[in-house]
C-alpha cells in the first residue's frame, strides 16, 4: 500500500504576467520504505510539487487548481491549516537546500531544536533536550554541547544541513522530502550528507523524496526516479532500469550528459547535469502538442498537433511519448 500517492496534480501560480502552470497533471506515489528522486533541470517544478505536498506554497500567488495527494490515505490538499499542522513536521518532514532559510537567526540551535522536538512530540523540554543531544549524536556531531549553544549562522554549511536533518527526523516522519539537500555542500560532506540519508532510510524505513539534479544522487540513493519537464512527469520508473535503458528522449538527454553515471556514488558520477539544446517551453504559454517537442530531435508531426499520453513499457515503466507507443505496439505485434 502506498504511503503518498499524487494523482493528476495541477498547481498554478498568478504572476503580474500571468498565470504559470508549474506542475501541469502528475502522477506518482511512494510506498513505505521507498525513495524517490524527482529530477530535471532548473524551472520544471520539483520544488512546487514538494511545496504543494507539504501545504507551504506561497500564500495568495500559488494554489492546487485541481488533483489529489493522499498521505496515509488521507486527503490532504483540502485540509485546514491547523490539521495539515498534524501532518506538516511530524509525518512528513522538509529538509531544504538552504538551512538558514528554515531557521531563526536570532535563536541558538539548542532552543530551536528542543522546542522543535517537544512540541511536536507533545514531550516535556527536559526529556526534549535529552532526545535533541541524542539525534545530534545520530546524524554524526560530535561536539553537541558546542552545537547546541551556536547560533545558526555560527556553524559550517554540512553542521546546519545535519542539524536540520537531526530536526526533521525527531519526531521520525514516515516521509522525508529533501529539496536539493547537498548543492550547497562540498564534495565530501555531501557524500557524508547523502549516506546520512541513506542510513535513516534503512534504519528507520522512512520513505524518501529526494529532490535533485544530480544523476549521481539518483543513482546513489534512489530506489525509484520521475523525470520532470515543464511540470510533467515524462519518464516514471526503477531507477536502475531508467538509467541504463531510458525511454524518452529528454531523459536520454540528460543521462547522456552524466557518461559515468554506472559508475554509482563517484565523485564522477555526482556532476550536474549539461544543458540539452533549446530552452523549456513558456510555462504561461505551453504548446499544444508535447512541451519536449521543439527540442526533440525524434520529434513528427503529431508532436506538435496535441500532448502525448503516458504509455507503460512494464514493470511500472512509465513514459509520455508518442515513439515509445510505436515501440510499444510493435512488441505486442
Ligand atoms: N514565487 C514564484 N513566482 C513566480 N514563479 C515562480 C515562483 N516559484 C516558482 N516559479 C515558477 O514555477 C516554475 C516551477 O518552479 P520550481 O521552483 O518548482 O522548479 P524546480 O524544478 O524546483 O527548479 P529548481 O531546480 O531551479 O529549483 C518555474 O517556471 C518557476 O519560474
Amino acid at each position: 500500500m502506498s504511503l503518498l500517492e499524487v494523482r493528476n496534480l495541477h498547481t498554478e501560480l498568478v504572476t503580474p504576467h500571468g498565470t504559470v502552470k508549474a506542475v501541469n497533471g502528475i502522477d506518482f506515489q511512494v510506498s513505505p520504505g521507498e525513495v524517490l528522486a524527482l529530477v530535471g533541470e532548473s524551472g520544471s517544478g520539483k520544488s512546487m510539487t514538494a511545496l504543494s505536498i507539504m501545504g507551504l506554497l506561497p500564500k495568495n500567488t500559488a494554489q492546487i487548481t485541481s488533483g489529489e495527494i493522499r498521505f496515509n490515505q488521507t486527503e490532504i490538499t483540502s485540509l485546514e491549516e491547523k490539521e495539515y499542522n498534524l501532518i506538516r513536521g511530524k509525518e512528513i518532514s522538509m529538509i531544504f537546500q538552504n538551512p538558514l532559510t528554515a531557521l531563526d537567526p536570532s535563536y541558538k540551535i539548542g532552543t530551536q531544536l528542543v522546542e522543535t522536538i517537544a512540541y511536536r512530540r507533545g514531550i516535556k523540554k527536559k526529556e526534549a533536550v535529552i532526545e535533541a543531544r541524542q539525534w545530534l549524536q545520530r546524524v554524526g556531531i560530535s561536539d553537541v554541547e558546542r552545537v547546541l549553544k551556536s547560533y545558526p549562522h555560527a556553524l559550517s554549511g554540512g553542521m546546519r544541513q545535519r542539524m536540520m536533518i537531526a530536526m526533521a527526523i525527531s519526531c521520525r516522519p514516515k516521509l522525508i522530502i529533501a529539496d536539493e539537500p547537498t548543492t550547497a555542500l562540498d564534495a565530501t560532506i555531501q557524500k557524508q550528507i547523502l549516506n546520512l540519508l541513506k542510513s535513516i532510510n534503512q534504519e528507520f524505513n522512512t520513505s524518501i523524496i529526494i529532490i535533485t539534479h544530480d544523476f549521481g544522487v539518483v543513482a546513489y540513493l534512489s530506489d525509484k526516479v520521475a523525470v520532470m519537464y515543464a511540470g510533467k512527469i515524462v519518464e516514471y520508473g526503477n531507477t536502475s532500469r531508467i538509467l541504463s535503458a531510458p525511454e524518452h528522449p529528454y531523459t536520454r538527454g540528460l543521462i547522456r550528459s552524466v557518461p559515468e553515471i554506472g559508475n554509482k556514488g563517484t565523485k564522477s558520477a555526482r556532476r550536474r547535469l549539461s544543458q540539452i539544446d533549446g530552452v523549456p517551453p513558456d510555462l504561461m504559454n505551453m504548446p499544444q502538442g508535447c512541451s519536449f517537442g521543439s527540442r526533440c530531435k525524434e520529434a513528427t508531426e503529431r508532436c506538435f498537433s496535441h500532448p502525448p499520453g503516458v504509455v507503460s513499457l512494464g514493470q511500472e515503466h512509465l513514459v509520455s511519448c508518442f515513439q515509445r507507443e510505436v515501440k510499444r505496439s510493435d512488441a505486442a505485434g
